[in-house]
């Protein structure tokens, strides 16, 4: 059985697919708390507290959500961040009308004090400044991006990019604007600091420069065999970890 370190977007899809089905039953809001889950668990071990200054624990977590389950996995992180400490910051501008879920992880949000900025408030951008901003969660889009990116997206990732030698951007599953399978297609495009899989790498994921970008696994949601059926070995957590540093 060859041990493939990366699955196609399609496989993926049927991954989920076949996960949230009758046979296995996960509900989307499991994974997507497990994965948002990880990811805030990825913040922390790249970003710890432990031993910082008031200013640098004072500093935000910003993260920016898309209209989709990417932007679901954002605001399940946010809540995680809050709860370990963090000073998160969510931008939503495009808020997901396709379940109530969605609003129930906003009002979620606003029980634990964290600020959700829509699109019309334009200082977003104030707080995208190095000395205010720990890092920045990019989950806007994921493994459905189909180019060419739409406002107010393509204005927000541009932003970004100019952004991101001073702040270091955390994305989620993919990062956003690169194609699932090719990997950035479109330039400038966001050159993370760290990368957050779900579940398995993406071809995509071979495009990181493994000197910059700091890759871990995530999604810890599936045993063994459901593993090699997909062709992959099942990653190596540590003990409870919800994420492994590839
Ligand atoms: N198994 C797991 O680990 C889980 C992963 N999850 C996360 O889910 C995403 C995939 O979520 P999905 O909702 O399928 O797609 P995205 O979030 O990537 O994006 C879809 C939305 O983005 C809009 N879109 C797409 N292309 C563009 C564009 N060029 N410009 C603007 N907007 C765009 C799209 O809008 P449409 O109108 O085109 O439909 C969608 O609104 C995966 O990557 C993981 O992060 C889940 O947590 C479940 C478990
Ligand atoms: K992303």
């Amino acid at each position: 059985m060859s041990t493939l370190k990366v699955v196609s977007s399609k496989l993926a899809a049927e991954i989920d697919k076949e996960l949230m089905g009758p046979q296995i039953g996960f509900t989307l809001q499991q994974l997507m708390e497990l994965a948002g889950f990880s990811v805030a668990q990825a913040v922390c071990r790249q970003f710890p507290l432990r031993g910082k200054t008031e200013t640098e624990k004072g500093k935000h977590v910003f993260v920016i959500a898309g209209p989709g389950n990417n932007g679901g996995d954002g605001l399940v992180c946010a809540r995680h961040l809050k709860l370990f400490g963090y000073n998160p910051i969510v931008f939503y501008p495009k808020r997901s009308e396709r379940t109530e879920f969605y609003k129930q992880l906003v009002h979620q949000l606003n029980f634990f004090k964290v600020p959700v900025l829509s699109q019309d408030e334009e200082n977003w951008l104030e707080y995208l400044k190095p000395e205010k901003t720990l890092c920045i969660v990019d989950a806007i889009f994921g493994f459905s991006f189909k180019p060419p990116m739409r406002e107010p997206f393509k204005g927000i990732v541009d932003e970004l990019c100019k952004l991101q030698d001073r702040i270091p951007i955390v994305s989620v599953d993919v990062p956003t604007g690169w194609d699932v399978d090719e990997g950035p297609i479109s330039h400038p495009s966001i050159n993370p600091a760290v990368l957050v899989s779900l579940t398995v790498p993406k071809p995509c994921s071979t495009y990181i420069g493994e000197k910059h970008t700091t890759h871990y696994v995530g999604g810890r949601f599936i045993p063994r065999d459901f593993a090699n059926k997909y062709g992959f070995e099942p990653f190596g957590y540590e003990y409870t970890d919800q994420i492994l540093k590839l």
